[in-house]
């Protein structure tokens, strides 16, 4: 599981391991795994400046300029002379860097103004520097987070801050940089380099989770309840699990189907369906292999329910059956609306963020603008686990650490997508998972699918929902590559 942490639990690590090890030590094995990543992502001999801050970034910034002005002309521009780190400023000025006092003109940028102690936003001369590279558009690389986004909540609130090309981190990862939307302005593609400085014995829990293809070991303990004591083969279909899906409605037909898919294509041993006697028949002409049933008072035993994708005006009643169950239930789409102030049973809400914008009667773009804040608030008005779509899902459930999707591709983004997803987050429901083990692991089986069925184009819903089985064979048997499960180069 890859981490991230808050400032305050990176400070506090920083200070245990700063008293085990000489002076300066942290800061000389940041910059030189700094020096190192800019001569990967920028190489060759060209020019480079580095925007210095007034803290340890800055320090940072000063004493990676100094190593690579061995190598290639390096130019420092300093934000406050009269509070520049003191041995870093000797050591670039030692090494020769030219001393600018903007990034004009360069083609590649280093920006080392804040990295964990900035606050949101940037101060002058910071500011028009920003405005500079906004005009010029160079390359530009982060050290520790890019500056001026507010690094705990991962919102560029501040308004002002330095979008990155590229970002080298230290020690662990920061919320900001696994977490839209300001990690979608730290790095193009999925990750910021990670610099081992030897903070991880010394580190709490995190603050935020993502799993990787190279660790499928949540994915084995939820499969493994469901197989024989041998971990070899599920005993009989009822071990595995029966999920009942309650979605879709005549006007919305296709996501009954999409959902039923979704459900079929997980670990669940055998799905029942519940709706009205056309949208019944025609789940059964399409998925023979679904049990449906038209009467709710004779719908059957399961042990996990999805409602409400495509479920139209039905979707409150189908609520109100599946919560009689007793069982873990993925509320979804038309049903989030309906949600009673407080559950008895584990539910699993899947909002995009205008439903949730709805559910928390606020606009659209300010669960845009934070969707850590506000689905985190979520999590704890109705105590429940929160699915938030988006590119990077997250799923936040009260008193654990939130955990980010970061499988997909651009092309998911596609009508149908979230039903396929709440059958599958259903699916792994009824297969024993808890609701947060659930979303996470379908929200990362369903993104490898988007990327596995669109081959980097267009793809629909139902091609999603065809490649899960095979995501889910190949996490399994761990030849799942990283690679594999995420295709954001359009981002
Ligand atoms: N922790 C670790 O393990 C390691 C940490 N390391 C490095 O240290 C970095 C943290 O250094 P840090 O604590 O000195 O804070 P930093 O980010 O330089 O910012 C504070 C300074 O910026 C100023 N300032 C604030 N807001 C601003 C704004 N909006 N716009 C402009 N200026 C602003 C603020 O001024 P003040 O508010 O005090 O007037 C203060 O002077 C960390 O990110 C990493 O790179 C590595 O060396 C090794 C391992
Ligand atoms: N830019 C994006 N990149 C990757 N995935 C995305 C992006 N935007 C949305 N998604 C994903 O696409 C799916 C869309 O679901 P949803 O909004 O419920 O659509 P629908 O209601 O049509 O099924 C979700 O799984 C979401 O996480």
């Amino acid at each position: 599981m890859l981490q991230a942490h808050t400032v305050a639990d990176v400070r506090a690590a920083e200070a245990a391991l700063m008293s085990q090890v000489p002076p300066g030590s942290l800061m000389r094995w940041a910059a030189a795994g700094l020096a190192a990543y800019v001569r990967e992502v920028a190489p060759g001999s060209g020019p480079v400046v580095f925007l210095v801050g007034t803290g340890d970034n800055g320090g940072d910034a000063l004493f990676a300029a100094a190593e690579l002005a061995r190598e290639r002309f390096v130019a420092v521009a300093i934000a406050d002379p009269s509070r520049v780190h003191v041995e870093g400023s000797y050591a670039a000025q030692a090494a020769g860097c030219r001393l600018v006092d903007s990034p004009r003109g360069f083609g590649v940028v280093v920006d080392g103004v804040v990295g964990i102690g900035g606050a949101p936003g940037l101060r002058p001369p910071a500011d028009a520097w920003r405005a500079t590279i906004e005009a010029e558009r160079p390359f530009v690389i982060a050290v520790d987070v890019p500056s001026g986004v507010d690094v705990d909540g991962a919102t560029v609130a501040g308004g002002s801050f330095i979008p990155a090309d590229a970002t080298c981190t230290f020690g662990t990862y920061k919320n900001a940089l696994l977490v839209d939307p300001a990690a979608g302005w730290a790095v193009r593609g999925a990750l910021p380099r990670l610099i081992d400085i030897g903070l991880t014995p010394y580190l709490p829990a995190p603050s935020i989770e993502a799993l990787q293809a190279a660790d499928n070991r949540l994915l084995l303990s939820v499969l493994g309840s469901t197989l024989d004591q041998r971990g070899e083969a599920p005993t009989q279909k009822y071990t595995r699990g029966v999920v009942g899906v309650a979605a879709g409605s005549t006007a919305y037909a296709g996501a009954a189907l999409l959902c039923v898919r979704g459900a079929q294509s997980g670990p669940a041993g055998m799905v029942r369906f519940l709706g009205e006697q056309d949208l019944a028949a025609r789940v059964v002409d399409r998925c023979p292999e679904v049990v449906a049933h038209t009467d709710p008072a004779e719908r059957g035993r399961v042990q996990a329910w999805v409602v409400g994708s495509g479920g139209g005006d039905e979707a409150a009643a189908r609520l109100a059956v599946a919560l009689e169950d007793e069982v873990p239930v993925v509320v979804d789409a038309d049903a989030l609306q309906h949600v009673p102030d407080r559950f008895d049973v584990p539910v699993l809400l899947t909002p995009h963020a205008g439903e949730l914008a709805r559910m928390l009667d606020v606009e659209r773009s300010a669960v845009e603008a934070d969707p850590l804040g506000h689905a985190t608030r979520a999590a704890e008005r109705w105590e429940a686990t929160v699915l938030l779509k988006g590119a990077r899902t997250l799923v936040v459930a009260p008193g654990e650490p939130a955990r980010v999707n970061l499988t997909g591709s651009p092309w998911l983004a596609t009508a149908g997508a979230g039903d396929v997803l709440a059958g599958v987050a259903g699916s792994f429901l009824a297969a024993g998972a808890d609701p947060r083990d659930a979303g996470a692991l379908a929200a990362f089986v369903h993104g490898a699918a988007a990327v596995v069925a669109s081959g980097g184009g267009p793809v629909t819903a139902s091609r999603v929902a065809d490649a899960v089985p095979g995501v889910i064979a190949a996490w399994r048997n761990g030849t799942l590559d990283e690679s594999q499960v995420r295709d954001w180069r359009d981002r």
